[in-house]
């Protein structure tokens, strides 16, 4: 069997898949123009469950997160084979509704990004434009709601006609985070979403992941080793554009099949 690269052979193991998927991939392949960036990837996100994903800069964690909610759409050289269903239901299907997609299937950025408007409105903006609710009272509960469950509520509710921009860094990240959650997502992708927080927003964020996975099925890209040990489940290493192993958490940490896993979990790679 051919060396794809050093360490790395096609007669590697297909990795273990969820018993109870929310998402699975089969055979993904992601391009940018002629440059292949994902190779075959299947992968599952097992319901309620918090998937890491880890791996070397430029290794395609990123590239393969936005293809679960269509997000590499917008890059107009981007092209993506293989299969992603959410629910059984084919993403990349004629019928799939783009907008209804990314509703169902959140995304939180590496930077917060809350709109220029007040605290109220970020959370408001997508129940109203996805006509979830009529009446004021009805958006002021959702908004509410959303803001409990992304530990910010008690921090803005007397300052929610106020600017979001004006909210710390941390404070950003829960308010797209409950912006994320008031349009009732199924899924909620997270692409480093610490990696611009100090310490204390970073265990704030870490602690509301853990409680988010009792209700929501989440799949995170990380830099950080420590967090996706201590938030996922399970963890999947990607190597230059493949999955080379995924599992439990603990086991990918402990005692991971792969050399280049292991590599990479003991700083000798990456
Ligand atoms: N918009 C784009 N156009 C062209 N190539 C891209 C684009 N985005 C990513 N790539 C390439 O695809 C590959 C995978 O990149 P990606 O950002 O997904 O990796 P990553 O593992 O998330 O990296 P990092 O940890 O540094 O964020 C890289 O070679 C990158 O240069």
């Amino acid at each position: 069997m051919a060396q794809i690269f050093e360490g790395w052979t096609e007669t590697v193991g297909k990795p273990t898949l969820a018993s109870n998927a929310r998402m699975s991939a089969r055979g993904v392949d992601v391009f940018y123009g002629d440059k292949q960036a994902i190779f075959g990837v299947d992968l599952d996100i097992g319901k309620n469950q918090v998937l890491a994903m880890i791996g070397p800069s430029g290794c395609g964690k990123s590239t393969f997160l936005r293809t679960l909610n269509r997000m590499n759409d917008t890059i107009d050289i981007c092209q993506i084979k293989g299969e992603i269903k959410l629910d059984e239901e084919n993403i990349y299907g004629k019928k799939m509704d783009v907008v209804n997609l990314r509703a169902r299937v959140g995304m939180v950025f590496q930077k917060p990004n809350p709109f220029p408007k007040s605290i109220y409105d970020n959370v408001a903006y997508g129940p109203r434009i996805h006509g979830l609710v009529t009446r004021k009272a009805e958006l002021d509960e959702v908004v509410e709601t959303a803001l409990r469950k992304a530990s910010i509520w008690d921090e803005v509710k007397d300052r929610l006609d106020q600017p979001a921009t004006g909210l710390s860094g941390g404070q950003q990240q829960r308010l797209c985070i409950a912006r994320t959650i008031a349009v009732s997502p199924e899924v909620i992708l997270m692409d480093e979403p610490c990696s611009a927080l100090d310490p204390i927003a970073t265990a704030r964020i870490e602690e509301l992941i853990t409680e988010l996975a009792e209700n929501y099925t989440i799949a995170i890209v990380t830099h950080s080793m420590q967090q996706a040990a201590r938030v996922s489940q399970r963890t999947a290493y990607f190597h230059l554009g493949r999955l080379v192993e995924v599992g439990d958490t603990d086991k990918i940490f402990t005692a991971p099949e792969h050399r280049l896993t292991e590599d990479y979990i003991t700083g000798r790679f990456g």
